[in-house]
């Protein structure tokens, strides 16, 4: 699979740890970085990794302190689903239920173990369809609507 990480300071080691599993499984990884515990922007990496799976396609896996700043911002970006898991059952039904696109994570709230079983989990679980494709049309409008509202700003 494609994936495409990003990460501020308080995300960097368990990027670096996740990126280096999942190349051993054999996944085409993409680091948008950050590269270093100097403290950075989450918003400026979260940009960086929608716009490239926008574009290009894969999943995008996003580490914060707490995920959540990662998840407020990437889901600022159409057609991204962001879905912040920190246990394995939220990252089953990000992906059955709400065909979610982007994973974020805490790296200051999870441990590598239990990071890289909800990253696997995440990236094996299929999307559902059905009622919940409906539910995500839903989404689509709203976002649809929402864009259009801005132009007419
Ligand atoms: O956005 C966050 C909280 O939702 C992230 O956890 C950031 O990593 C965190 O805010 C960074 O905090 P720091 O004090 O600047 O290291």
């Amino acid at each position: 699979m494609r994936i495409v990480m990003g990460a501020d300071h308080a995300g960097y080691q368990l990027k670096e740890r996740l990126k280096e599993n999942l190349i051993e499984l054999g996944h085409e990884v993409v680091d948008k970085g950050t590269n270093s515990i100097e403290s950075v922007d989450y918003p400026d990496y979260a940009a960086e990794v929608c716009t490239d799976i926008t574009k290009n396609g894969g999943f995008g896996i996003l580490i914060c302190g707490t995920g959540i700043g990662m998840s407020i911002t990437a889901n600022k970006f159409p057609g991204i689903r962001a879905a912040l898991a920190y246990d394995l059952y939220a990252a089953k039904k990000a992906r059955q239920h709400n065909d979610a696109n982007v994973l974020c994570l805490g790296g200051r709230v999870l441990g590598p173990d239990l990071a890289m079983e909800i990253v696997q989990t995440f990236l094996n679980t299929s999307f559902e369809g059905g009622r919940h494709l409906r539910r995500i049309r839903k989404i689509e409008k709203i976002e649809e609507r929402n864009l259009n509202k801005g132009c007419e700003a």
